[in-house]
């Protein structure tokens, strides 16, 4: 099996178009109005439309309400909610059964201990994604462009489904698979020429580095 592949932080019809084009198999929405990669709901129903059925569709959210998932979740009806903000994990079981949906816990990496937060969401989330820990004072919980040291992965079992992310590029991923033994990744800010700007070659250089890099 091939790594999986996903670009996030889609915000145009084009560029969506060119990341299904080069082969993602799931494609990102950000819902959190301080994010350059922001889109509103209406915005993220014509997206995940043109999705639909050619990748899967992850819709990111952070410490969002009840009522906004449901909105959102109306109007894309996305396949992942990837969970951001400090959701703990019984609201990430909640939201798993309150809308059916694959839930995705993003955790914030620094340091071997911060291992011990993902060991609480291996039941409650389908899949832990792990992200460089933010700089002190950052607008943006995730989708800094930050990387982490993918060492900290390398004694993971592989047999626990992680998604990895942060600052990953087309020209690190390869190593970055290859150290962390990653079998998903996930990128935003490595395919942008400014942030929430994503360049159409750098996404194709990255789906292609990443199944390079796979499996092993
Ligand atoms: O992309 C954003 O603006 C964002 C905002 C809030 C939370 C997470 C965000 N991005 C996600 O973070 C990871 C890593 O991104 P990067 O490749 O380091 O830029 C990825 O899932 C982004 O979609």
């Amino acid at each position: 099996m091939s790594i999986e592949v996903k670009i996030c932080g889609l915000s145009e019809p084009a560029t969506l178009e060119a990341a299904l084009g080069a082969g993602a198999d799931l494609v990102g929405l950000v819902s959190f109005p301080k994010s350059p990669r922001h889109v509103s709901p209406e915005k993220a129903a014509e997206l995940a439309a043109l999705a639909r059925g050619r990748a899967r569709v992850a819709l990111l959210l952070v410490d969002a309400s009840d009522d906004l998932v449901g909105e959102l979740v109306s109007a894309t009806l996305p396949d992942v909610l990837q969970l951001h903000g400090d959701e703990s994990p019984e609201r990430a079981a909640e939201l798993r059964r309150i809308f059916g949906r694959e839930v995705w816990k993003a955790i914030p990496l620094g340091a071997e201990a911060d291992l011990a937060a993902a060991e609480l969401y291996w039941d409650a989330a389908d899949r832990v994604l792990f992200d460089a820990r933010p700089p002190q004072g950052a607008e943006l919980p995730g989708g800094n462009g930050l990387a982490f040291d993918w060492e900290l992965l390398a004694n993971l079992d592989p047999a626990r489904p992680f998604v990895l992310s942060g600052g990953l590029t087309p020209e690190n991923v390869g190593e970055a698979v290859r150290v962390a033994r990653a079998k998903t990744v996930d990128v935003s800010s490595g395919v942008e020429t400014v942030p929430g700007v994503k360049d159409p070659e750098r996404i194709a250089a990255f789906v292609r580095a990443a199944r390079a890099a796979g499996p092993f």
